[in-house]
């Protein structure tokens, strides 16, 4: 597990490290632009033109001191100071005496000759970026843009990216690296962030440990060292010791979600898995996974609400250690029923998706039944339907929007995008980087229904289910494409890796 920080929270941190700890905020800022200089020596050679682009706060303070080091190794740098000394920090003020002191090439940003520039070194803005860019400093960015410099490493975090959102702040610079300093940022986990960054080197400055537990802060990633936290698998066990899932799934026309969503629940260790479904799919899905126990009802005795459909249910909500609700279930009237049924009889983690969330959003009256063991795994268009917000809205707040939702209910909120959040239960927030485009396509997200049923059924408790189920699916999908590429990848086949990353 890897704990991420707003720029906020990385200020406390340093601030902290400096006044409480005492470690000089320039020592700090030593080794920080040492591992951004010995990052810009691995990938470029002497006669490389390196400009390096300074602001006047301490990301600039950064630019200047890695240039420092550049030249003293003799690299041909160029550092464009674009911001007046009268504003500058006093470290940055420092650098800079120091960088004339050591015969470093500076420069204003009216004296650059626009021209070939190598390698870019982005020290603009830092998590001190709080506002939109404008004006002059929107201009140097064009301008530098214009140059298209071969290869960038951005100081922190790209200029122009917002440290908590990843949104762009009017314009921002792209990196090719971006080398963070003892914690990575929200921003550059989260698009455009994300994309933005490139690829994200943390480096160890020395910060202590404690500058950053006394924060709590409560954002975190998975990493594959992590799956080692995952069960294993006792050698004095029988079926019974692993879970029964049980996957209420599936409608006359879509047996589909139903079948993705239980053999992802086996795969990923459940004992037993049973799909709850109308009898229309029996043959099917009997057929297509064998292993699988069927139960069916028909669609009319549940739209009545009769008491032979009732029973049948309670006692399938009392059989099972985890459900899945909601895949492929549709929208015929009766499925209202059903779901309100099985919210109301179920004393087990329900992993809510698709159809069943739909149904929530048609009738918020539902969301009556929600009590801390459920975990919704919604998509922007579904998120859109259960808050009312639009979808470009959410998108711009993922965390927010995914936090607010699971708080209103004390229930856990998977928000499904590019880059998924999990707001958990237990008030950390779970910030997803595995998985990619490939995994865009129809069925992706019934596997995760699965994924997270089985862990639940391993024992997890939802907070770790819901962020490890989202990392492993990531994971398979980032272990399909290696194989396949990008465009082939079938959803039955994210299930096919869950063996190979556990
Ligand atoms: N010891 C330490 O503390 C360490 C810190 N470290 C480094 O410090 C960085 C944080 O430094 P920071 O806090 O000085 O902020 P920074 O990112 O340089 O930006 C502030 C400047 O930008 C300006 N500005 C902001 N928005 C603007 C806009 N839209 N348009 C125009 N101007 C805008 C703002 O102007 P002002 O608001 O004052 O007018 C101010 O001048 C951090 O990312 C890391 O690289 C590391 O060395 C580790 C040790
Ligand atoms: N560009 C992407 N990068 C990473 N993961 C993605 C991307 N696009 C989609 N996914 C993941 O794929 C899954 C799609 O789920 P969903 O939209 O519910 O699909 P379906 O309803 O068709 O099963 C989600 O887990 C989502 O996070
Ligand atoms: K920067």
């Amino acid at each position: 597990m890897r704990y991420l920080v707003t720029g906020g929270q990385m200020k406390q941190v340093d601030r902290y490290t400096i006044e409480n700890i005492g470690i000089p905020s320039l020592v700090l800022m030593e080794r920080a632009a040492l591992a951004v200089a010995e990052e810009v020596m691995k990938h470029g050679q002497k006669t490389d033109r390196i400009w390096v682009l300074c602001g006047n706060g301490n990301n600039g303070a950064d630019g200047v001191a890695a240039a420092r080091m550049l030249h003293l190794k003799g690299y041909k740098v160029f550092a464009l100071l674009v911001a007046g000394k009268e504003k500058g920090s006093s470290e940055y003020l420092t650098q800079v005496s120091i960088a004339e002191h050591t015969g470093v090439n500076l420069a204003g940003f009216s004296d650059l000759i626009p021209g070939t520039c190598d390698i870019l070194i982005d020290a603009l803005f830092g998590v001190g970026l709080d506002r939109e860019i404008l004006g002059r400093y929107r201009e140097i960015l064009e301008t530098i843009r214009r140059c298209q410099p071969k290869f960038t490493v951005a100081v922190d975090i790209p200029s122009g990216i917002h440290s908590d959102s990843g949104q762009i702040m009017g314009i921002a610079l792209k990196a090719d690296i971006t080398v963070t300093f003892g914690y990575e940022k929200l921003g550059t986990m989260l698009y455009p962030g994300k994309e933005y960054s490139g690829k994200v080197l943390v480096a160890d400055i020395g910060f202590p440990g404690e500058s950053l537990e006394r924060l709590k802060t409560e954002y975190f990633t998975l990493d594959p060292e992590d799956v080692k936290q995952l069960p294993k698998r006792p050698a004095y066990s029988n079926k019974g010791s692993f879970g029964k899932v049980l996957v209420v799934a599936g409608s006359k026309n879509m047996s589909g979600a139903a079948y993705l969503s239980a053999l992802a629940a086996y795969r990923t260790g459940a004992g037993l898995v049973k799909i709850f479904t109308v009898e229309e799919n029996r043959t099917i899905l009997q057929t297509g996974l064998p292993e699988a126990i069927i139960t069916t009802y028909e669609a009319g005795e549940a739209e009545a609400g009769t008491e032979r459909f009732k029973e049948l249910l309670v006692k399938q909500c009392e059989w099972a250690t985890a459900i899945v609700l909601g895949p492929g279930l549709g929208q015929e009237g009766y499925v209202r029923n059903l779901v309100e049924e099985v919210l109301a009889n179920a004393y087990v983690p329900i992993v809510l998706d698709a159809d069943g969330l739909g149904t929530i959003a048609s009738n918020p009256e539902l969301t009556s039944y929600f009590t801390e063991n459920i975990i919704v795994t919604p998509h922007l268009g579904e998120m859109a339907r259960l808050t009312g917000s639009a979808v470009e809205t959410i998108q711009k707040q993922l965390i927010t929007t995914a936090r607010e939702y699971a708080d209103r209910f004390g229930i856990t909120c998977v928000l499904k995008d590019a880059v998924t959040i999990g707001a958990l239960k237990d008030q950390r927030t779970y910030i997803n980087g595995s998985g990619n485009s490939a995994m865009a396509k129809a069925g992706s997200g019934d596997v995760l229904t699965g994924i997270i049923a089985g862990l639940l059924a391993l024992g997890l408790e939802e907070s770790d289910a819901a962020a490890f189920g989202v990392w492993l699916h990531g994971r398979a999908g980032d272990m399909v494409k290696e194989k396949q590429g990008e465009h082939s990848i079938l959803a039955r086949e994210l299930t096919e890796e869950i063996h190979s990353i556990r």
